[in-house]
């Protein structure tokens, strides 16, 4: 995601593009026009191009993005975009931007059979330079195709995520542990401070411990030198991203971005590299012996298919960099609302002692049944799609979308964030609202309204595991905290880095409800 965020802003040979510009259109087209879009009604005999949209130039995007202040604010601009231009416009970087459910289906279902975010060469670049294999967000076309039909399993179908429970439940009780360490040594005795980072930490040992199946004791009171090197490797990689697109190749013997830039990648793979070879090993030592060979998601990846070792280091930093801030972000947004919202709260905590005995830990079964849960973090997904903005190019043939033709390799911004803000789907688009998305006999929204995990064969493959993680997770807060919000912290407001993150450390007081099963 990182590297998809940055290619939209890519500073090269003095201007700002994006990597796949818009072909000129073979079409015939009648003079552009800056002046807002024009209604599908207009449509007349010949089909209108992309010259016929409103556009947005790049001095004034810069302006914008520079000098106004929007870098890290993105999704508010697509807000402002929306109510200038339209809801389909040529964006300062020569993408087409769409903002509505209707024009978001239109291009996701013309997604073709290897569909294409975009330039990737910020990640590839590193892995050509070491030799290592793509993975998933890395490749496109055919081979991109059979890694995912190799990923998939084990991973994208409800089934699978559930034999990753057990798993995941001891990672939760050791985060309840956690917690109740944090808030007993506060001075209140109840409050844990920069949420955000516990929950990070809780994102990364759930996924490493279905990834590499050992356990990397992020919960644990002092992490240990070689889990935090690699923590800060993540975040330096992500943090020197941005400054790395900007800066032109020239630069990167003198400017300091590139060597700490690629010493973060360094970082990543050698701690992945570490744990995948120390598993290699126990699997060949086990082949040798003729014995069975069992386990999570590695063992898999090595003992049933024909991943070379190399794409498997590839696949695995990969699937380990998407799983970990997208998953902390949305339950650190979720646990926000549901401080603000205490009805709300007092209705999951219903939700989750009706349905399990409350000397039981939930099974992954029984929290993918609860509907009350599951809206709750749906809606927390729409107020905050942690990934704010995607893409696609439409590589094989033109399209119209909105009434517009366009030529192939078009690329189109995916607004999320506009989208799932849209007032006409969702009327009071930022009021906090799970039952929106109840299954109750109530009109439901236009899917399209929000789709947090993408669309289609190219949507998130750890979608599954994120939810499951998530519903865990948040059903054991619930039912033995009551959240409140840190009256001494002001509005806390969003910033996109890539995803959408706090403005400012998240504290909040976790309240022992009295239950004795966990607390
Ligand atoms: C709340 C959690 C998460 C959200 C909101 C999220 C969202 C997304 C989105 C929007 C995409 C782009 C999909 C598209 O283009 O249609 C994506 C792709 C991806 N996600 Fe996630 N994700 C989450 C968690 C995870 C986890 C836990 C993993 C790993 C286990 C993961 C791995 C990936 C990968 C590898 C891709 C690229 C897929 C491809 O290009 O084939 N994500 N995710």
């Amino acid at each position: 995601m990182a590297a998809r965020l940055s290619r939209n802003l890519i500073w090269r040979n003095g201007s700002w593009l994006l990597s796949n510009p818009i072909c000129r259109p073979q079409v015939c087209c009648r003079g552009s026009t800056s002046s807002g879009p024009r209604s599908l009604s207009n449509f007349q005999d010949k089909p209108r191009t992309v010259e016929d949209l409103p556009h947005v130039s790049v001095m004034e995007m810069l302006y914008r993005v520079v000098f106004q202040g929007f870098y890290n604010r993105l999704h508010e601009l697509q807000i402002q975009d929306k109510q200038r231009y339209g809801h389909i416009f040529r964006d300062g970087m020569k993408a087409v931007s769409v903002n509505t459910p209707q024009l978001l289906e239109e291009i996701l279902r013309n997604d073709e059979k290897f569909p294409s975010r975009g330039d990737m060469s910020l990640w590839t670049e590193y892995r050509d330079m070491k030799g290592l294999g793509y993975g998933p967000f890395t490749t496109e076309g055919e081979r991109w195709y059979n890694l995912r039909a190799m990923l998939n399993k084990r991973m994208l179908h409800p089934k699978d995520s559930a034999q990753y429970g057990g798993v995941i439940s001891e990672v939760v009780t050791d985060f309840i542990k956690r917690m109740n360490y944090l808030r007993q040594s506060s001075p209140t005795g109840d409050l844990v401070p920069d949420v955000a980072n516990e929950l990070y930490r809780f994102s990364l040992e759930g996924i490493a411990s279905i990834l590499f199946e050992t356990r990397l004791g992020c919960l644990e009171k002092k992490v240990p030198a070689g889990t935090q090197d690699f923590i800060n490797a993540i975040a330096q990689m992500f943090s020197y991203s941005m400054a790395v697109a900007m800066s032109p190749k020239w630069s990167r013997t003198f400017l300091p971005f590139w060597g700490r830039y690629i010493a973060g990648w360094d970082g990543i793979f050698s701690f992945a590299k570490e744990l995948i070879d120390k598993k290699l090993e126990v699997i060949q030592q086990r082949v040798d012996k003729k014995q069975e060979v069992e386990g999570e998601y590695l063992t898999y990846l090595f003992s049933n298919t024909k991943m070379s070792t190399n794409d498997v280091y590839g696949s695995i930093a990969e699937l380990l960099l998407a799983g970990v801030d997208t998953t902390s972000n949305t339950l650190t947004w979720t646990l926000h609302l549901l401080s603000k919202h205490q009805d709300i709260q007092d209705k999951l905590h219903e939700e989750v002692c009706t349905l399990v005995p409350t000397d039981q830990h939930p099974t992954a079964e029984e929290v993918t049944k609860m509907p009350y849960l599951k809206s709750v973090i749906k809606e927390a997904l729409r107020m905050y799609p942690v990934v704010p903005l995607n893409a696609r190019i439409i590589t094989e043939n033109s399209v119209t979308i909105g009434g517009y033709q366009f030529p192939k390799n078009t690329a189109f911004t995916l607004c999320n964030y506009a989208i799932s803000h849209d007032a006409d789907t969702f009327p009071e688009p930022y009021t906090f609202k799970p039952e929106r998305w109840l299954r109750d006999g109530r009109e439901r929204p236009n899917p399209f309204g929000s789709i947090p995990f993408g669309f289609g064969v190219r949507g998130c493959v750890g979608r599954r595991i994120a939810e499951l993680e998530m519903y865990l997770v948040l059903f054991r807060i619930i039912r033995t905290f009551q959240i409140h919000p840190d009256p001494t912290m002001g509005e806390l407001k969003c910033l996109s880095r890539t995803v959408l993150i706090p403005d400012q450390p998240l504290n909040l007081h976790f309240v022992d409800r009295g239950g004795g099963n966990e607390a």
